[in-house]
């Protein structure tokens, strides 16, 4: 794993700035509301492969955390690039969707916090691009839609699974169908919103000591957990205990659980290495 997976300027749509653990991945195209453009999701690929690539002991677990905003000041992402989608063909669509339905999966499999900074606009694929990150902290400017069916469309992002997952199937089916957009209070009464900050700052700064809260816990552990969460959510009950307790044997294969356990014991901090 090499720093250059993280230099500024590897990604030409997306800002990264890893600081303190911290890396900070803004889709840098203002001038389209940080629109998913097709360079922009392979962008996108390329830089959580990195951050996943990282997250091993071999490699120092550089990055702890993910915050996922946009540039501008005006939208985190105001949905799928309209002007790109409206000379697609239908295969060209499906494969657009489904290149997006990877990124997503693969936030959800990062070993590591994600959290949406939701300042500004997060309208279809941008709610979407949300909805996969672990938390969404929004400023009180933050406002999210599903607005697809203005444009004869539907979510193809995954908003279809992961919306209904998260606000329930009866908010999910309204916003979807009527495509209207909410403000930050009503995104943090649904339960889209994990918190709502005043501004822009405080979002930021809230975000970093979450994700700094976290990197102090045992980073296999936060991982396995994350993994069991995705695994079970929207399976039945016993499979989803049958995914808890593969990660709960496997977390006892790691010697941070010897230390945390050990730690305890002997009433002194413990000292995890993800390892
Ligand atoms: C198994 C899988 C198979 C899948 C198969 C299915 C195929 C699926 C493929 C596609 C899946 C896509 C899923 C997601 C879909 C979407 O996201 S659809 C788009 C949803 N978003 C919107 O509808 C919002 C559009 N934007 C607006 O409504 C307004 O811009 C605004 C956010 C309300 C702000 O308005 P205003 O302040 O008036 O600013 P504007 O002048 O409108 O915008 C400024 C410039 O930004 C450009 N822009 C804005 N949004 C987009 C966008 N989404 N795409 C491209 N460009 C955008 C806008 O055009 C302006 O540009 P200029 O005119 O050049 O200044």
């Amino acid at each position: 794993m090499t720093a250059t997976n993280f230099d500024p300027g590897t990604y030409e749509t997306l800002e990264l700035d890893l600081t303190d653990g911290v890396l900070t991945l803004t889709v840098n195209r203002p001038k389209a509301l940080n629109a998913l453009s097709r360079e922009v999701v392979s962008d996108l690929w390329k830089a959580f492969t990195a951050i996943q690539d990282s997250c091993t002991h071999d490699a120092g677990w550089p990055v702890r955390g993910v915050i996922v905003t946009g540039a501008g000041g005006k939208a985190f992402v105001a949905g799928a690039d309209i002007r790109q989608m409206s000379s697609m063909d239908p295969d060209t669509a499906s494969e657009y969707g489904r290149s997006m339905h990877g990124v997503t999966l693969l936030i959800e499999k990062l070993p590591v916090p994600v959290i949406a900074a939701v300042d500004g606009f997060a309208l279809g694929g941008g709610c979407e691009l949300a909805l996969a990150c672990d938390f969404i902290y929004a400023s009180e400017a933050a406002r999210f839609g599903q607005p697809e069916v203005n444009l004869g469309l539907v979510p193809g992002f995954g908003g279809s699974v992961r919306l209904p997952q998260r606000v329930g199937l009866g908010p999910a089916r309204e916003l979807i169908y009527t495509g209207r957009q909410i403000d930050a209070a009503e995104a943090l009464r649904l339960g889209l919103a994990n918190r709502v900050l005043a501004d822009r700052d405080e979002l930021f700064a809230a975000a970093r000591a979450t994700i700094g809260e976290i990197a102090a816990k045992a980073p296999l552990a936060v991982g396995l957990a994350k993994q069991s969460i995705a695994g079970a959510t929207g399976r039945s009950t016993a499979k989803g205990l049958e995914i808890e307790a593969d990660a709960f044997r496997e977390a006892f294969t790691t010697q941070d659980m010897r230390e945390g356990t050990t730690a305890f014991l002997e009433k002194r901090s413990a000292v995890f290495t993800g390892k």
